[in-house]
């Protein structure tokens, strides 16, 4: 039987307590194997060998040195790509056509992009006047924060922990990782990596276990923490702000979404059935980025409908393994269930189902799995629970709206900020819709196009300040100013 031990230290370790809980293949809910489930010591054991790597090599380290350590690690991710692939798609269940263009890519580029802005990023210095002539000479100098909490999310389990770990090792920190534990394979395969690579013990550790009441409570209440990154649901994220208050932790905050697609009736069709149809249903619905509501031009609303449902009914479901499947289940039973708890509520709520609302009928050897069916609704009040809670499956709402002014008011009205998709060949209407939407991201004519030097984060209640490029920076160092009387 798979174990799935935490890494504290450069070892792999069980828990002291000897609990485990199941790890589950959502596309046929076959047992993968048993996760360790992290208690007090682990937590303790981590974040000690974490501040101890802090005073040893790695704290010494050269910016230069770490930042070949880090390019060696994404190489080393990109030469072990198969094996990556293979634990995430058991994982998540997701197609590899997903995973190997999105996942495992992402978690190689995390780590070389990161420490390319930090090898170029200069510093800022003001030479001041003085009374006596002589002047002073004001510079910033960035020193890394220390040991950073990971608290990461199960749909994109690579991505987004090494989009934390890597620009929080570029800075020169190390990091207690706590993946969901839903999907505890590609954190704990990273060990191995790290060991490979001869990055020293205790700068990267994993822990295992659950949120609440386990190892995610007791890591971001741990106070040899110095700060914390979390990706997850708002609500999760509103207990986390609660415990880093205690010792006034900083906390970077990716949290969740709603997000609007609106398409002007001068897009370009294919682009915007083709980009609409990507963020809604890619990882079966589950990007915090994915638009679950589209507002569509009246003159081309039921062109637009009819074309989204032709796609979505065309998407192949199937195991991760099968090249021509693009559709995977969701991560687990417990979340299908939220799903499709959601997808009666629509029908209670007065939704037209345009295609889907259900289970597919996927066969004996997968009928056990987490599948759902792609859904489109129309007709809900604008006001109904369905339009305005993150579902995070693969659904979405359309919507007619009948000028610029309505569809700005409809797009942003809703607590969350993350994600927007605008489609029109308009380039200076494309500009002035984007600026007017509340949010962190906008797209227009594309989605979930990502360079990694720009900006990431959400505005209102989908989370709090931005990493990516040079703004994790701020979340990552400590910026001192230094001021030398000339
Ligand atoms: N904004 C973004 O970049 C982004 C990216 C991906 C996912 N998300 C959001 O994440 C959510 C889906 O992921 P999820 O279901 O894993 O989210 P979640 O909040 O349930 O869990 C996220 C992580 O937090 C941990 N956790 C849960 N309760 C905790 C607690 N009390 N203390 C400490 N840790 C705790 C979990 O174990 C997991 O590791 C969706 O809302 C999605 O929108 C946001
Ligand atoms: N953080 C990122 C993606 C988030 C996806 C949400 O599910 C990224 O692309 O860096």
């Amino acid at each position: 039987m798979k174990e799935f031990k935490h890494f504290i230290n450069g070892e792999y370790v069980g828990s002291a307590s000897g609990k485990t809980f199941e790890n589950r293949n959502p596309v046929d809910n076959s047992l993968i194997g048993m996760v360790h489930e992290a208690g007090q010591p682990e937590i303790d054991a981590a974040v000690a060998a974490a501040r101890a790597a802090m005073k040893g090599p790695w704290g010494k380290m050269t910016q230069t040195a770490r930042i070949d350590l880090l390019n060696r690690v994404a190489d080393r991710i990109n030469e072990r790509f198969e094996e990556f692939l293979e634990a995430e798609c058991k994982d998540t269940g997701k197609p590899r056509k997903v995973a190997s263009h999105i996942d495992i890519p992402r978690g190689a580029a995390n780590f070389k992009a990161f420490s390319e802005t930090l090898a170029n990023h200069p510093t800022e210095a003001f030479k001041m006047d003085t009374p006596d002539g002589r002047g002073a000479l004001n510079y910033g100098h960035r020193k890394p924060k220390g040991v950073i909490a990971v608290v990461s999310p199960w749909n994109l389990p690579l991505l987004l922990m090494t989009f934390k770990v890597g620009p929080a090792l570029a800075c020169g920190n190390t990091v207690v990782v706590k993946p969901s534990e839903e999907t505890p394979a590609t954190a704990t395969l990273l060990g191995v990596v790290m060991n490979e690579c001869g990055v020293p013990a205790g700068v990267y550790n994993v822990v295992h276990g659950y949120g609440g009441d386990s190892a995610g409570e007791f890591l971001t209440s741990h106070k040899g923490v110095d700060a914390i990154t979390f990706t997850g649901e708002t609500r999760t994220g509103e207990i986390i702000m609660r415990a880093a208050s205690v010792g006034l932790r900083n906390i970077s905050m990716e949290c969740g979404g709603k997000n609007p697609g609106i398409v002007f009736a001068d897009c370009d069709m294919d682009k915007a059935i083709e980009g609409t149809m990507r963020s809604a249903f890619v990882n079966c619905g589950q990007v915090c980025l994915g638009t679950e509501r589209v507002y569509v031009e009246r003159p081309i609303f039921e062109e637009f409908v009819r074309r989204l449902k032709e796609g979505a009914e065309k998407l192949k479901m199937g195991r991760p393994e099968d090249k021509a499947v693009d559709f995977g289940p969701l991560v687990s039973q417990e979340h299908k269930e939220k799903v499709l708890s959601y997808y009666r509520l629509a029908v209670e709520e007065g939704a037209t189902v345009v295609t889907g609302g259900g289970v597919p009928d996927m066969g004996e050897a997968l009928n056990a799995g987490a599948w759902v069916e792609p859904t489109i609704w129309t007709g809900l009040a604008d006001d109904s629970r369905t339009v305005n809670e993150e579902i995070f499956g693969p659904c979405c709402h359309i919507r007619p709206f009948d000028t610029e002014e309505e569809a700005i008011a409809l797009a942003n009205d809703t607590d969350y900020g993350l994600a927007a998709t605008i489609w029109t060949e308009n380039t200076t209407r494309a500009s002035r819709v984007a600026e007017a939407m509340d949010v962190g991201l906008a797209w227009v004519n594309s989605w979930f196009l990502r360079d990694l030097r720009t900006a990431f984060g959400g505005a209102k209640q989908s989370g709090i300040g931005r990493e990516g490029g040079v703004h994790g920076l701020e979340f990552y160092t400590e910026l001192k100013n230094v001021c030398i009387k000339l």
